[in-house]
């Protein structure tokens, strides 16, 4: 097992045990936010034949320039087909969407003729083409419309459907499982008693995994338990979730039996540590197929280990590109801690027409909820940096944010 290593190289650690879930096939429907297994391209052309955008009168090719009155061969309503070609000299009503008679060289919007009788009357010269839809327009047959890794979004959604694709591969959403190990942490529905503490991460961490896509499936505490009890719950957990998240007991104190614990149950681990703050006590390790991250108990380096080990674990799961994303912003407040451990700050992050800032938020402390109400980022300080200014570029991780937002991926393309 390897001890205190760097962000990148545990999360590499991790990553390198992983592969993506079975696909399932789902009504598109749910769909949404699920990352398609398998490339989708469109079955035909869009619009399939030259459509009308607008309500209107057909114009045939000799009549652009100028016409008589226009004899009116038929009037096609919502859903009907032309039964006869246009000819010169006459016009057929059509619809905003509907096919065109064959010979249809223009259409002219019905607020501007006038019917007299059978005959329609429109003045001026009229451009070829106008105010119709060409066949193909939108997509053409074969066209890839979504590849395999990328998300399901609510437009996509649109597309897919658009083209009769009504049942959609994806790779099957993870299945979580949280265990608090603190025994003074008691679920959120509780009132505490003199010396217990309200689960705040365990809620925090099911939200931020249904963010990433995945399903928090159990949530068990060691409190009410015997160690023995818990190690037959956690082992049980380990045989059914495809990643296992520990909180709290993670540093080296003599209550703190995370690691143990772990072992005990047959997993194997592979770090314990990472250099960073806050987060230093996180660990990572397998069991089977199952990943398994230790996290610490404080809210703060909870979620910072949380965004830079199970974040990445989560994307590579369901066939994702698990690299998490940097991009650079121009940081609105000072820091002034320093020192030799490289830090992720939480911040709010903002682009606007001078580029992306982002602000550091109050309460830093590791053992602090409060800048977890606002936060969308983590701002990384490297080790040795010097405190930081106004005005100063940062490095910020986009936290916090649905992973399967396309414009999340093209910011982790930057
Ligand atoms: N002697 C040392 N003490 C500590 C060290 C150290 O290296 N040596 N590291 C400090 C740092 S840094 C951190 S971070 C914490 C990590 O502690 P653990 O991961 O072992 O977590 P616990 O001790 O179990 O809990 C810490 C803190 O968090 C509260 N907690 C735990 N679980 C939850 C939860 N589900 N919801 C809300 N709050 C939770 C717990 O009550 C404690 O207050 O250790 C430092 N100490
Ligand atoms: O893990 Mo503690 O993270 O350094 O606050």
């Amino acid at each position: 097992m390897l001890f205190q290593i760097g962000v990148e190289e545990a999360r590499d650690t991790l990553l390198g045990q992983i592969l993506p879930l079975p696909v399932k096939t789902v009504p598109l429907s749910q769909a949404l936010n699920r990352i398609a297994a398998t490339d989708y391209a469109a079955t035909a052309d869009l619009p399939p034949c030259p459509q009308s955008a607008v309500d209107g009168y057909a114009i045939h090719q000799k009549n652009l320039k100028e016409r008589p009155g226009l004899a009116l061969l038929e009037i096609l309503f919502p859903g009907d087909v032309p039964s006869m070609p246009l000819e010169p000299g006459k016009t057929s009503g059509v619809v905003t969407g509907g096919p065109l008679p064959l010979d249809t060289a223009a259409v002219v919007p019905l607020e501007k003729v006038r019917l007299e009788g059978d005959y329609v009357f429109c003045d001026g010269e009229i451009a070829p083409g106008v105010n119709i839809k060409p066949r193909g327009e939108d997509f053409c047959g074969g066209q890839p419309l979504i590849k395999r890794g990328s998300p399901v979004t609510p437009g996509m959604t649109g597309i897919l459907a658009a083209f009769g694709h009504s049942k959609i591969a994806v790779y099957r959403r993870p299945r979580v499982a949280i265990v608090c190990l603190g025994p003074e942490i008691v679920p959120c529905h509780l009132t505490p008693e003199k010396g217990q503490v309200r689960d705040s991460n365990g809620p925090l961490l099911a939200a931020l995994i249904n963010l990433d896509g995945g399903l928090a499936v159990s949530m068990e505490y060691l409190h009410g338990k015997k160690p023995d009890g818990l190690r037959e719950v956690l082992a049980g957990l380990i045989s059914r979730a495809d990643l296992v998240l520990t909180v709290g007991g993670a540093a080296s104190g003599a209550s703190d039996q995370a690691l143990a614990l772990l072992r005990e149950t047959g997993a194997r681990m592979l770090f314990w540590g990472i250099r960073v703050k806050p987060g230093s006590h996180s660990g990572g390790g397998i069991s089977g197929s199952t990943t398994i991250i230790s996290l610490s108990g404080n809210p703060s380096a909870c979620i910072t280990g949380y965004h830079l080990l199970a974040t990445p674990a989560l994307r590579a799961m369901q066939g994702l590109n698990p690299l998490p994303g940097v991009f650079t912003a121009t940081c609105l407040s000072p820091y002034d801690k320093g020192g030799d451990t490289r830090r992720f700050l939480r911040g709010y992050a903002q682009c606007d027409a001078g580029g992306w800032t982002v602000r550091i938020l109050p309460g830093q402390k590791s053992s602090m909820l409060n800048s977890l109400g606002s936060y969308n980022a983590l701002i990384e300080i490297p080790s040795g940096h010097p405190p930081v200014r106004e005005g100063d570029k940062v490095t910020v991780y986009p936290a916090n944010i649905c992973s399967c937002r396309p414009e999340l991926d093209s910011i982790r393309q930057n």
